[in-house]
């Protein structure tokens, strides 16, 4: 694989009687966005603190920059600290400095480090530059973290959980900021637990359950495979239609007053006819109908049993 900048292979952690990760192995390439996807506990945030040097593995090996820097304890880390960035999960800044005085906090623990006015205003808070952290929205505190995370000019970006709990506004434009970083030719890895935001954000994803590799791949790839092909989905039916609707479409299933089929590869619109001339026969309406292309959510479900919200 060309210009590996990260690489983890046959990666162990076990806290004392807690397997928290699991013989894990993948690469991440220059200027890509990787995303680790997976619930609570899965072990994203063990694996990112290997990479942040914060936490040491019980065995396997891992880089971030430098195959050569392998974990040991002899090895000097400093060089390579330099060049990550990081938002930790559950970034809190100082709530009684300003803006500006929690990044330039974080910038003179450096000893190169970015103009802290340029940052402000590339994370697009000119307006709260003066501002207490503490009366800054959540997002805007966010945007503070990913400031302080980039004010190295770092070659790598580490972003753990970097929307959760924010409003959806906010979401996007966490998004957008981390869309950008790519577009500067940063690499980033992220993990989430929330599968749109790995849709939306990710060249390729690692899902993770209980400390171990499911699969990886890219979003399309993935859902492709494992997705289970698409859904024809007719919501709010009267008795008549899901009658009707039984009848001409074999295999479906019907919860409440939904019916739901699973459709062969490229069914798509002969099932959608076929639904509309049952109910525009006479007057057994529905209120929506429509095909359902499967998302990650599926992906993990059929890889593992479980919801990636349950699990
Ligand atoms: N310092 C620790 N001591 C003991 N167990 C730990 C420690 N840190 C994490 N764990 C356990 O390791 C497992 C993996 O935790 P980790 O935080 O890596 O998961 P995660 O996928 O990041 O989940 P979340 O999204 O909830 O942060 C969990 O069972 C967790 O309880």
């Amino acid at each position: 694989m060309d210009d590996v900048v990260i690489g983890v292979s046959g990666l162990v952690k076990n806290y004392p009687n807690n397997p928290a990760v699991c013989n894990v192995s993948f690469k991440v390439r220059r200027g890509e966005i990787f995303a680790l996807l997976g619930p609570n506990g899965a072990g994203k945030t063990t694996i990112i603190k290997i990479l942040e040097f914060v936490e040491r593995p019980t065995s396997g090996f891992a880089y971030v920059l430098d195959s050569e820097q392998l974990y040991a304890l002899t090895k000097d880390y400093t060089g390579i600290k330099e060049k990550i960035g990081a938002l930790p999960q559950g970034f809190k800044g100082f709530d009684l400095l300003t803006v500006y005085e929690n990044i330039d906090y974080f910038a003179q623990m450096y000893r190169k480090y970015g103009n802290v006015d340029r940052i402000i205003d590339e994370m697009g808070l000119r307006d709260k530059r003066n501002a207490l952290f503490k009366h800054l929205s959540g997002g805007q505190k966010q945007r503070v973290g990913i400031a302080i995370a980039l004010i190295n000019d770092p070659e790598v970006v580490f972003l753990d959980e970097p929307t959760t709990g924010l409003d959806p506004k906010a979401r996007r434009d966490v998004w957008d900021m981390i869309k950008g970083l790519k577009a500067r030719g940063k690499t980033v890895l992220l993990t989430t637990h929330y599968m749109d935001e790995a849709h939306q954000l990710a060249d390729r994803i690692c899902v993770l359950n209980r400390g171990s590799i499911v699969t990886h791949g890219t979003p399309e790839d993935l859902i492709n495979k494992y997705g289970g092909g698409n859904t024809l989905v007719v919501r709010g039916c009267s008795t008549g239609a899901i009658e009707r609707l039984r009848e001409a479409l074999p295999g479906s299933l019907v919860s409440g007053n939904d019916v739901t089929v699973r459709l062969a590869y490229g069914d798509g619109m002969a099932a959608m006819a076929k639904a509309i001339s049952v109910l525009g026969g006479d007057g057994h309406l529905c209120q929506e109908l429509y095909v359902k292309k499967p998302t990650l959510e599926d992906v993990f479900l059929n890889l593992t049993g479980e919801r990636l919200d349950d699990a």
